[in-house]
C-alpha cells in the first residue's frame, strides 16, 4: 500500500518533536575510569583542566644559539660559553658577549632573550659571528603559551579524537573518567529475510537492515549484540525481546512495525513496556516505534531499508550519542541550487538523497539520485547528501533553493 495516503494515517509526530521527545527521554549511561591508550572514540565523563604550563619551561623554537639582543648592537660576534640541549638545560647564567649554543626545545638559559638560528651565524671555534640583527624575544616559546596551568582544555561530553589523545598525554594525564559504552542489541524481524551468502527460496530476500545499522554503530561508543534474525512469530519475537532487555541498553528491531497481520512489534512493545510515539510525519520512515522495555530503551524502525537507514541516522544515532553522553549539536544545512525537480506531496518532511557538488564559484548544487523509494537502497548508496524537504513544501523545480544535509554517517 502506498505510503502517501496521509490522510487515513491518523497523527504523525512533526520530526523536530520527535526528536526531542526521543532526547528527552534519554538517561545518559554511567561513568568508568580508563588508559588514555583505550580512550579513542570515548566520551569524557569529567572537565580537563590542566595540570601543568604547556609549555613547561621556555624554550627554543629553533635550533642556533640563545643570546642576550642588546648585545649585538655593539658588536655583531659572541663567544659561545655552553650549551643547552632538549631534555640537558644549561645550569649556568649567561654574561654579556655570551651566547649558547642551543637546540629545538631545548630550555632557554638564564639571562638570554632571544634565540637566532644557526643558518644566520658563523662560526668559528668559539666565536659566533651574527649576520643578522636579534630582537627581544624572537624564536623563544614562552612558559604557558600553549596551555597555562589550571586552564579547561576539554569538557564532558566530548568524544575524544586521537589529537585529544595526543592532548591528554602531553599534559602528563592517563587516566580519565568516561562514559561507559552503550550495549546495543539489533535484530530483524521476517519470514523473508535471509542472511547475505545464503539462498533465496521464492518470496525471500537477503537481510540488509541489521547490516546497515551495525556499520552505522560501528562509529558510536558502543558494544554491539547481534541478534540476527527472528521470525514473524509472536512468541519467538517476545521471547527475543526479553532476552535482549536483560542484556541491552538499548535494542534496535527492523520491521514489524506498520499496520500488516504479522507486524508485532508494537503489540509487544504495549505489553511489555510502553510506546513512546509511534508514527512520524517524514518520508520515508512514517512508522519509526520508540518507547522503553523493562530494562532498556527500544527502538523499532522500519522495515523498507531506506526507512530504517534514514531514521536510524536521523533519530536513533542522536538518540544513541545523548545516552553515551556526548553533547549532541545540529547537523549543518546548507543552501544549494536544484539541479534536478524534487517533487513532493505536502504532509510529510522529506529526506530525499542528492548528490552534492560546488560549482566554480564554490556554490552547492544538488543532483537527485533518481527514484526514491523507500526499498531503493542503490539510491541511498549513490547519494553524498539529503535533500530536506519541509512538510508542508511540495516539493521544488530545478534552479530552484533547497536544504542540504551532507551525510556524516551513512556515506
Ligand atoms: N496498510 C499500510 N501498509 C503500510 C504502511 C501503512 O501505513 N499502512 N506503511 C508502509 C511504510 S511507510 C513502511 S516503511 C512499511 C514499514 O513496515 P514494517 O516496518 O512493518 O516492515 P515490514 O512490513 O516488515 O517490511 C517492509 C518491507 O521491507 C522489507 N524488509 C523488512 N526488513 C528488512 C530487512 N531487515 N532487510 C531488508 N529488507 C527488509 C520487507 O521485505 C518489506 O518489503 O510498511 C508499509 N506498509
Ligand atoms: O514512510 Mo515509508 O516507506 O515511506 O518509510
Amino acid at each position: 500500500m502506498s505510503c502517501d495516503c496521509d490522510s487515513q494515517q491518523g497523527y504523525m509526530l512533526p520530526f523536530d518533536d520527535a526528536l526531542k521527545r526521543l532526547l528527552c527521554s534519554a538517561k545518559k549511561v554511567s561513568h568508568e575510569t580508563i588508559l588514555i591508550n583505550q580512550a579513542f572514540g570515548r566520551v569524557l565523563a569529567q572537565d580537563i583542566t590542566s595540570p601543568v604550563n604547556v609549555p613547561p619551561h621556555n624554550n627554543s623554537a629553533m635550533d642556533g644559539y640563545a643570546l642576550k639582543s642588546e648585545d649585538l648592537t655593539n658588536s655583531d660576534t659572541l663567544e659561545q660559553v655552553g650549551y643547552s640541549f632538549a631534555g640537558q638545560p644549561f645550569n649556568g647564567e649567561l654574561s654579556s658577549g655570551q651566547c649558547i649554543r642551543i637546540m629545538t626545545g631545548a630550555v632557554i638559559p638564564k639571562g638570554a632573550n632571544c634565540v637566532i638560528m644557526q643558518e644566520n651565524t658563523q662560526a668559528t671555534e668559539k666565536q659566533i659571528t651574527f649576520i643578522k640583527p636579534a630582537a627581544s624575544g624572537a624564536n623563544i616559546r614562552n612558559i604557558g603559551e600553549d596551555i597555562k596551568c589550571d586552564a579547561l582544555v576539554l569538557q564532558t561530553g566530548h568524544k575524544l579524537v586521537a589529537a585529544d589523545i595526543g592532548l591528554l598525554a602531553s599534559l602528563g594525564i592517563d587516566k580519565i573518567s568516561v562514559y561507559k559504552k552503550v550495549k546495543v542489541a539489533v535484530l530483524s524481524t521476517g519470514d523473508e529475510l535471509v542472511e547475505p551468502g545464503g539462498s533465496l527460496k521464492p518470496g525471500q530476500i537477503f537481510e540488509s537492515n541489521r547490516h546497515t545499522v551495525t556499520a552505522m554503530l560501528r562509529q558510536l561508543p558502543v558494544d554491539i549484540i547481534d541478534l540476527g534474525i527472528v521470525s514473524d512469530d509472536l512468541q519467538i519475537l517476545k521471547d527475543t525481546f526479553k532476552h535482549a532487555n536483560e542484556i541491552a541498553d538499548v535494542v534496535v528491531s527492523s520491521g514489524g512495525v506498520s499496520v500488516g497481520e504479522a507486524d508485532y512489534v508494537k503489540e509487544i512493545l504495549t505489553q511489555m513496556g510502553e510506546i513512546n510515539f509511534w508514527k512520524i510525519a517524514i518520508k520515508p520512515g512514517k512508522p519509526f516505534a520508540c518507547g522503553k522495555l523493562p530494562n532498556s530503551y527500544f527502538i523499532g524502525l522500519p522495515g523498507n531499508p531506506v526507512s530504517a537507514t534514514v531514521t536510524f541516522d536521523q533519530l536513533a544515532i542522536p538518540f544513541i550519542k545523548t545516552l553515551s553522553g556526548e553533547q549532541i549539536t545540529p547537523r549543518i544545512q546548507l543552501n544549494a541550487v536544484a539541479l534536478d525537480d524534487f517533487k513532493k506531496r505536502p504532509g510529510r518532511l522529506e529526506f530525499q538523497r542528492g548528490i552534492a557538488s560546488q560549482n566554480n564559484k564554490g556554490e552547492w548544487q544538488v543532483n537527485s539520485t533518481g527514484k526514491q523509494g523507500s526499498g531503493i537502497l542503490s539510491s541511498l548508496s549513490r547519494a553524498n547528501c539529503y535533500v530536506i524537504l519541509p512538510q508542508a513544501s511540495t516539493g521544488v523545480l530545478a534552479d530552484e533553493k533547497v536544504i542540504i544535509e551532507l551525510f556524516n554517517q551513512i556515506a
